[in-house]
């Protein structure tokens, strides 16, 4: 009522239909009910059914009154307008994140910083460039769990797999206490990204707040040792932190150390949390359906028989040829939903499909419930590669990645790594989960609660390694 009665009887009148909750908590206490309960679209269910579907909702979330917007429409007019909306992270996931990373930059910063940093991760050349180092860290590290016979936290190792290639785009030659220390520490910062914000001894996000202080600790620690070692004139492979201590801004201006550690703590985390979670549902998802896996194995073997024999493994070329494989990576995007939401503030009053979204206020788009939604994707609970076929989807209504100028500069790269592994994978081994019923949990990101602890065998020595 608080913040509904500020706007004034006509601007109120014109919101969105809605539920700001009970006191202080708002919506919360019924997002993460449903979120921990097993059934993540109930929240918004609720809504559906008590206002109709109008696309837009209000609500009082994450200490903010809210505007969430659930259709494929509104999230495209919202995403597309970069001076309406701007980014609005909740606080407490930008205390985590960097307060001086994306998340929280002003709009120029941000576009500078961006095309510096995605053109060396984006792009035919440079995904050539990773696509070597990518497919060794895969064929040895499939080789290390089946050799080794025992079960292992199979989203655990792909996250491991995962952070080893980023790091090597980012902070390449990082040692392995470096890479443990910040292994661990993500770990502990993902756990507190959607808990809530509360600061004590004990609780999820205070753990969180400790282990991002330790990331900046590792982070710095490195940065320190490199300008010694450039000061030394040491040659080497510039990777993305020394293209971050070059980088000039407005006026010259080199960036600040805080800067660019809070861009590296940034980067670090969305380049390997993601990849590594969707890996492991592909993984499974394949092979729980065999008619599925036969079909994309098939692909594969086909693809491998129409490689020069001159030709050592597999180029980017016959990566964008695996189409199965893309139909069913893009169905796991959809179906998993790992960024089921994103965040933005409305710097002025704007309309959409008729309803207010007032200036401050925050936006929620809830990619989660386009990818579900019926009316764009029929029985969306069903895993079904073959809804790719045909022509690319509608605008606005597959939005894994997000849209418009923070679209996820990680999008190609993320796509590779995964087709590399599942090549791997569906040439030669086999996953057997220990409880393929296990528990899934959906936050901060949907996983089996016993981090699909399985078994990998080696059924076949089929698949390409070496060479590009
Ligand atoms: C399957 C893997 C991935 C998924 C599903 C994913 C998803 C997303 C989404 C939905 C956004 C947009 C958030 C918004 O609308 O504000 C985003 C942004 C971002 N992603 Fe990814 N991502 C993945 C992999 C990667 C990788 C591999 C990298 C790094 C190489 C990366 C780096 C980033 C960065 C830096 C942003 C912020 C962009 C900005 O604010 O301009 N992501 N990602």
């Amino acid at each position: 009522w608080y913040w509904t009665a500020a706007l004034g009887g006509e601007r109120r009148g014109r919101l969105p239909p809605g539920d700001m909750g009970w006191p202080l908590v708002g919506g919360m206490w019924a997002f993460l009910r449903a979120f921990k309960s097993g059934k993540p679209d109930s929240f918004l269910d609720s809504f559906v059914r008590r206002f109709g579907r109008t696309g837009l909702y209000r609500a009082f979330m994450f200490s903010s009154p809210t505007i969430m917007v659930v259709t494929a429409e509104a999230c495209k007019q919202v995403l597309m307008d970069d001076e309406a909306f701007v980014t609005g992270w909740p606080t407490a996931t930008v205390a985590l994140i960097g307060p001086r990373s994306f998340v929280n930059m002003p709009y120029d910063d941000h576009r500078r910083l961006r095309k510096l940093t995605a053109a060396p991760i984006n792009g035919f050349d440079a995904l050539t460039s990773y696509l070597g180092f990518i497919d060794h860290t895969v064929v040895s590290t499939l080789r290390s769990w089946s050799s080794e016979d025992k079960e292992i936290k199979f989203l655990t190792e792909l996250r491991r797999m995962t952070f080893r290639i980023i790091m090597q785009i980012f902070m390449s030659g990082a040692d392995d206490r470096t890479m443990a220390e910040l292994e661990h520490s993500y770990t502990q910062l993902n756990y507190g990204m959607r808990a809530m914000a509360i600061n004590v001894p004990g609780f999820t996000y205070h753990k969180a707040l400790k282990a991002r202080r330790r990331l900046v600790a590792v982070l710095q620690r490195v940065l320190d040792e490199r300008r010694r070692a450039k000061g030394s004139g040491r040659k080497a492979a510039v990777d993305m932190m020394d293209r971050l201590i070059a980088a000039e801004g407005e006026g010259g201006r080199r960036l600040d150390d805080d800067e660019i550690v809070d861009i590296l703590v940034m980067y670090l985390n969305a380049g390997h949390e993601s990849s590594g979670h969707i890996t492991m549902w592909a993984t499974v998802f394949l092979q729980e359906n065999p008619d599925i896996l036969a079909k994309a194995k098939a692909e594969q073997e086909e693809i491998m028989r129409n490689i020069p024999p001159t030709q050592k493994g597999l180029n980017l070329r016959d990566f964008r040829k695996m189409e199965y494989l893309s139909q069913v990576i893009d169905e796991t995007l959809r179906f998993v939903n790992i960024s089921f939401v994103s965040f933005r503030q409305a710097t002025r009053d704007t309309f959409i499909n008729g309803y207010l979204i007032p200036k401050g206020w925050k936006v929620q788009l809830w990619y989660r419930s386009v990818h579900m939604d019926p009316e764009v994707y029929p029985d969306p609970k069903k895993f079904d590669p073959s809804r790719w076929e045909g022509p690319p989807p509608r605008a606005g209504t597959f939005l894994p990645f997000g849209l418009g100028a923070r679209l996820c500069p990680g999008n190609d790269l993320a796509k590779l790594e995964i087709s590399v592994f599942l090549h791997h994978f569906l040439l030669g081994y086999k996953l057997t989960r220990v409880d393929p019923e296990c528990r899934v949990r959906y936050l901060p990101h949907p996983r089996p609660v016993d981090n699909c602890l399985a078994r990998i065998t080696r059924v076949s020595s089929s698949s390409s390694s070496g060479g590009h």
